[in-house]
């Protein structure tokens, strides 16, 4: 049988339930053999993360631990530039074969950023793309979209065929948990619990990350 293998890049600074969840939602919908998460080292399109990558690695590697079919991916971390996802997925390529079924995913605000991605019309002859939906994805795919849309997506996700190439939404639980308010809430010193697996908590605090610096605390 074909592999099927998902992935879902992300700075993951930290990672949370709704990084986790979606990866389940969609391994479990897709028959997936695989999700891989794959921590961005050098994001494009961002500020640099507030903390290292070799932290969000150790991070997103606590949360998957004993989760098939989740796994985590480092190569991002084994290259010293921009984290372009056509990188990475060149990268796939070679190493895992034309055959294998590639099933990119990204929350509706990454899709619409697409037309801004390196390569970004060269991303599709690797990979499906699975965009999240969620209800508050109220607006509308950008003109640049429009015709790629109208070209490559397809209505019902379990009609996607072949290694690469088709365009599906898929819906999921919805969690407005996003990283940026888990960094707030921990720099003023509130709670996460719950919205981070316990392992991540534990790190988190072990090694005293997205603390407020002494001057941000007056
Ligand atoms: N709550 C969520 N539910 C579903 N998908 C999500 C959720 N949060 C993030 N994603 C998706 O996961 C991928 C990686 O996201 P990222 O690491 O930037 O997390 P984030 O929570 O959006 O971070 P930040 O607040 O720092 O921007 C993106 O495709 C993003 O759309
Ligand atoms: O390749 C690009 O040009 C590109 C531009 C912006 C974002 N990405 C990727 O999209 C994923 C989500 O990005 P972010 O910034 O929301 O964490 C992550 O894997 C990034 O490397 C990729």
């Amino acid at each position: 049988m074909t592999r099927r293998i998902g992935l879902l890049g992300g700075t993951f600074d930290p990672i949370h339930i709704g990084h986790l969840r979606a990866a389940l939602e969609v391994a479990e919908q897709f028959a997936l053999d695989e999700l891989r998460l794959i921590p961005s080292a050098r994001p494009p399109h961002r500020g640099a993360p507030q903390v290292s990558a070799e932290a969000r690695l150790d991070m997103a590697r606590l949360a998957v631990q004993g989760v098939a079919p989740l796994t985590v991916d480092d190569r991002e971390l084994r290259r010293d530039r921009p984290s372009w996802t056509i990188e990475t997925l060149e990268s796939l390529r070679g190493e895992l074969g034309a055959e294998v079924r590639l099933f990119l995913l990204l929350g509706w605000d990454a899709f619409c950023g697409l037309p801004g991605w390196h390569r970004w019309e060269e991303l599709l002859e690797h990979c499906h793309i699975l965009v999240l939906q969620r209800p508050d994805a109220d607006s509308d795919a950008p003109e640049t979209l429009r015709n790629l849309l109208a070209a490559r997506s397809v209505a019902d996700p379990r009609s996607l065929d072949g290694p690469a190439g088709q365009i599906a939404f898929v819906w999921q639980m919805p969690l407005a948990v996003s990283a940026t308010q888990l960094r707030e809430r921990l720099a003023a010193g509130r709670s996460i619990r719950f919205l981070v697996p316990d392992a991540v908590l534990a790190y988190i605090h072990a090694h005293g990350l997205y603390r407020a610096t002494p001057s941000t605390q007056e």
